[in-house]
C-alpha cells in the first residue's frame, strides 16, 4: 500500500519509538502489507466475490450458515473487533453457493466498520443477489476498543441483527433461526 509504510515510520516516531532500531526496521513494510489485507474489502465488489455462485433451485426451506468467523477494524479507533456471523435465508427460486456467504462476510468485514453496518450490508447483499422470501443475519463481536482501552470490559460482547422478509414479519420463522444459532454464541 503506497504511502502507508512511510506513515508507519512517522507513527513509530510519534509514539516515541526509534523506527531505525533493529526490531522495527521492517515493521513499516509489514504494517503496510497487513493493512492492505485487512482493508482488502475496499478493492472487491459483491459481484467479484460471488462470481457464478448463484444457482436456480426449487427448494424453499430455510438455509442457515452458522459460525462464520469475521475480523474487522472499528472505524472509531481502528482497533480490531471480531466474532461470528450467522446467515440464513429462505430461497425463492435461487440459491447461493455456501462458500459465498463467508466471502460476503469477509467483503464487508475487511474495511473500517461498525458492526451494525456489516450486519445490514450482508443482509442487503443476500437480498439483492437472491430476492429470497427472507434473510436473517446475526453477528456477535468482541471489540478490542472496549476491552484493552476505554471502558475496559474484557467479557462483553455485542450482538447485532438484520431481518428481512419472513424473518421480520413471521415470529415463528425468526424463532426457528434464533434457536438454531443459539448455543453457538460465545460461552452461552
Ligand atoms: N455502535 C457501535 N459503536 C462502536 C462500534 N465499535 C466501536 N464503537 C463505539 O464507538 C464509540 C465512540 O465514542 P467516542 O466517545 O466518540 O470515543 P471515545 O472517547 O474513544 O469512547 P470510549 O470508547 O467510550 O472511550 C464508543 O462508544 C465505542 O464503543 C460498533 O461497531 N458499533
Ligand atoms: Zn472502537
Amino acid at each position: 500500500m503506497p504511502g502507508l509504510s512511510g506513515l508507519t515510520r512517522d507513527w513509530l516516531s510519534a509514539i516515541g519509538e526509534d523506527p531505525e532500531r533493529e526490531g522495527l526496521e521492517r515493521t513499516p513494510h509489514r504494517v503496510a502489507k497487513a493493512w492492505s489485507y485487512l482493508t482488502s474489502g475496499y478493492e472487491q465488489t459483491l459481484q467479484s466475490v460471488v462470481g457464478e455462485g448463484v444457482f436456480a433451485s426449487e427448494g424453499s426451506e430455510m438455509v442457515i450458515v452458522k459460525d462464520i468467523e469475521f475480523y474487522s477494524m472499528c472505524e472509531h479507533h481502528m482497533l480490531p473487533f471480531y466474532g461470528r456471523a450467522h446467515v440464513a435465508y429462505i430461497p425463492e427460486g435461487r440459491i447461493l453457493g455456501l462458500s459465498k456467504f463467508a466471502r460476503i462476510v469477509d467483503l464487508y468485514s475487511r474495511r473500517l466498520q461498525v458492526q451494525e453496518r456489516i450486519t445490514t450490508q450482508i443482509a442487503d447483499a443476500v437480498q439483492d443477489l437472491l430476492a429470497p422470501q427472507g434473510v436473517a443475519v446475526l453477528m456477535e463481536g468482541v471489540h478490542l476498543c472496549m476491552a484493552m482501552r476505554g471502558v475496559q470490559k474484557q467479557n462483553s460482547s455485542t450482538t447485532t441483527s438484520a431481518m428481512r422478509g419472513l424473518f421480520r414479519s413471521d415470529a415463528r420463522t425468526r424463532a426457528e433461526f434464533m434457536s438454531a444459532v443459539q448455543g453457538t454464541l460465545r460461552g452461552r
